[in-house]
């Protein structure tokens, strides 16, 4: 595979660091800071400190106005440490749309005026195309809207959407025909029925997506911020009250003087939970940005998340287990019938479908017995392949044609009134099957003719990766429309755990809500029409970028490189974005000990100079102690961007060792690190207070 994707940009490039400052200040405009509650509480503390500074320079402050000043000042740093790594987090990936706006230059298409005739068209913009246009792309020519392709087949360059060099195939029928706007026809020419209305397209969805623009809070970012707005309405409370308290603390003890306003709002922002509230919206959107990376397109944030807890990975098997191109190899006569007979009716049997599959058996027949296509005559009825009948055919010049799985086709021929099945045919069946290639029946009216052998091969290095699934505690199921025996050797030789075989779309669904009933997370790939449903159950749904459109709209991720086992790479991200939250939670409230320390004793001093005794740090004044820990509250901020960013190192391990290990680090180094940094920052502010 030749590799490719949005070539790595470093977080700290100036391309990407200069915007992002500019941005920083943009987002402190309160209309969006609010969606930040916290920060936002810190935001007004900033205003209230500047208004008190004003206030102290003109002679009424409190506080020395440099004191209340280098306050302000700093609360407005941590507003702005916050905006920044919000906009840092977004500067990868606003980088990359734009470069993937300029690919989505204006694009003109050949809009047909009858979808039947590919000569007569009007050529029109690509913001004019609707749904259910049809329009005639030729060699070289960009295709102007996301679709299906309604006739032909074409070698088509996705590079401008997937970052990947090698042209692919485009067919109708089949889990392969849908294209994407913006990429080339590069040989052949095929009609497309438009599926997205301008603005509605693939390209635009994930623009927006990795633009940020849509993103919306997950439900575990929501819960987390309840906590953590519930935190900042306590300490909210207790510095209110401090005031009157203080006030009355001075008039018992007949000396000092009350608690300040400046100070009463360091120590509020101190206490409040600023440090995961001012990553919190980074961590997503890295994870976002990580993944995109890894050349997958996450439609929703919630999506990224539950991957992190899935317990079951349900996979289709043709297209995501196996290449997908199931190929025609071999026909096999029973009952005494010749292999030119059997040839002969899987041919007429595939003249109209349009399927992969029916495809390669007309070009089968023409290479074996230089068998051609024949007009077809007037009364020729085309029966189409579904998922539910698993059957296809012709009926022409009175002959009833049909090829399909071993006991719909066994079934097609009783309901005609067929004597009996050939007694070989199960065995031949039964062969083919146990080799992991699909049995295709071929039946002529009442009489079964033979098989059609349809090969398909599995994804290389496939085995390895479910390994790794399997030591993570994922169960992979594979699921499959195919028979038994097919489902049971491709299960057995790409070692999944389970198999549901004959599987027709509602099955596939129902398995989803029993795992789901038994409360389980799972996740689905899929490529095909038929999964789409099941997608669209999914908690994780991951479609191939080469699948059809109904796959690819029911999915809330895309795996741009059409690799299933891509599913790992989701997991990891999802897992560190889950756990990152989680330490950075526990180190900002573990913080909070120092504080008190450094805060309580300096506010009180001048009261109840016995508390001296609780300045364990040793810090110098009581305005350097509240400076100090104003400070190291801010700065911890900026110093902890980069974990935030990169998330926390994954490394598969018990789920009880992990949280004991991450306790141990984020808990106790929250608690020892800001004793450690008050204490230096003080050792400096010190020198001037
Ligand atoms: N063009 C066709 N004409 C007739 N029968 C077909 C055709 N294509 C497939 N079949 C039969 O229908 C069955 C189910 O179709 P298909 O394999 O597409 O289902 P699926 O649920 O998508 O399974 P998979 O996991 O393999 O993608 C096949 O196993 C095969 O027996
Ligand atoms: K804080
Ligand atoms: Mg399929």
């Amino acid at each position: 595979m030749t590799k490719h994707a949005p070539q790595p940009i470093s977080i700290f490039d100036p391309q990407i660091m200069r915007p992002a400052l500019i941005e920083s200040f943009r987002k402190l405009d309160p209309r969006t800071l609010w969606r930040n509650p916290v920060m936002f509480m810190v935001e007004i503390a900033s205003i209230i400190t500047l208004a008190t500074f004003f206030m102290s320079l003109a002679g009424a402050g409190e506080e020395p106005a440099w004191f209340t000043g280098l306050v302000s000042l700093w609360l407005w740093l941590t507003v702005i440490f916050a905006t920044f790594s919000e906009a840092l987090a977004e500067g990868r990936g606003k980088a990359r749309a734009a470069s993937l706006r300029k690919t989505r230059t204006e694009v003109m298409a050949k809009r047909l005026n009858k979808p039947e005739f590919g000569s007569d068209f009007t050529v029109v913009g690509a913001n004019q195309l609707c749904k259910d246009d049809y329009i005639l792309v030729e060699a070289g020519e960009l295709i102007a809207g996301d679709g299906d392709v309604f006739a032909g087949a074409a070698l088509v360059n996705e590079a401008a959407v997937t970052g990947e060099s090698a042209p692919v195939v485009r067919e109708s029928g089949g889990d392969r025909s849908a294209v994407t706007g913006g990429t080339k026809v590069i040989a052949n020419a095929i009609i497309v029925r438009i599926t997205a209305n301008p603005g509605e397209t693939f390209l635009d969805r994930m623009i927006s997506m990795i633009e940020g623009a849509k993103r919306r809070k997950t439900p575990n970012e929501i819960a987390l911020e309840v906590l953590l707005i519930a935190l900042t309405a306590v300490f909210l409370l207790v510095c209110a009250n401090i005031s009157p308290l203080s006030v009355y603390s001075v008039r018992a003890a007949g000396q000092g003087s009350p608690v300040s306003l400046t100070v009463l709002v360091a120590l509020f922002v101190c206490l409040a939970p600023t440090t995961i509230a001012a990553l919190l919206p980074a961590i997503g959107i890295a994870g976002m940005d990580r993944l995109f990376q890894k050349n997958v397109i996450a439609l929703s944030g919630r999506a990224i998340e539950a991957a992190g807890d899935v317990n079951v990975l349900l996979l289709d098997k043709t297209g995501t287990i196996t290449l997908g191109n199931r190929e025609a190899v071999e026909f096999i006569p029973v009952g005494g019938h010749t292999d030119k007979e059997v040839a002969e009716a899987a041919l007429m049997a595939s003249l109209t479908d349009e399927t992969p599959e029916g495809r390669s058996i007309v070009v089968l027949a023409k290479q074996k017995y230089g068998m051609k296509a024949e007009a077809l005559a007037a009364d020729a009825e085309t029966v189409t392949f579904s998922a539910e009948t698993r059957l296809s055919g012709l009926n022409a010049g009175g002959r009833q044609y049909r090829k399909g799985a071993s006991d719909s086709t066994a079934a097609f021929v009783k309901s005609l009134g067929g004597k009996s099945i050939p007694g070989d045919l199960e065995a031949v069946v039964d062969k083919v099957a146990r080799a992991g290639a699909t049995p295709l029946v071929v039946s002529c009216d009442a009489e079964i003719l033979g098989v059609v052998n349809l090969k398909d091969i599995i994804k290389g290095g496939i085995q390895e990766r479910f390994q790794q699934l399997r030591s993570m505690g994922i169960k992979t199921v594979m699921i499959t429309g195919d028979n038994p025996l097919t489902a049971a050797a491709i299960a057995a030789e790409a070692q999944v755990d389970d198999f549901l075989a004959q599987a027709k779309p509602e099955e596939k669904l129902r398995l989803i809500r029993e795992n789901q009933a038994a409360g389980y997370m799972v996740a689905m790939t899929g490529d095909g029409t038929n999964d789409a449903p099941a997608l669209a159950q999914a908690d994780v749904a991951v479609a191939m970028n080469t699948g059809t459109q109904p796959a690819r709209e029911a999915a809330n991720i895309i795996d741009l490189d059409s690799n299933p086992t891509k599913l790992l790479d989701i997991v990891e991200v999802g897992k560190q974005i889950l756990m990152t939250r989680g330490n950075l939670t526990t180190f900002s409230i573990s913080n909070d000990i120092a504080k008190y320390f450094a805060i309580v004793p300096a506010m009180m001093l001048s009261v109840y100079p016995q508390l001296g005794a609780l300045n364990i740090m040793g810090l110098a004044t009581p305005m350097s102690a509240i400076l100090s820990a104003v400070i190291f509250n801010a700065v911890i901020i900026l110093l902890l961007v980069p974990l935030a960013l990169k998330g926390t190192k994954f490394r598969p391990m018990p789920a009880e060792k992990l949280l004991i290990n991450n306790l141990l680090i984020y808990g106790l180094g929250g608690v020892i690190a800001p004793f450690v940094g008050i204490k230096a920052i003080d050792m400096v502010v010190g020198l001037f207070v």
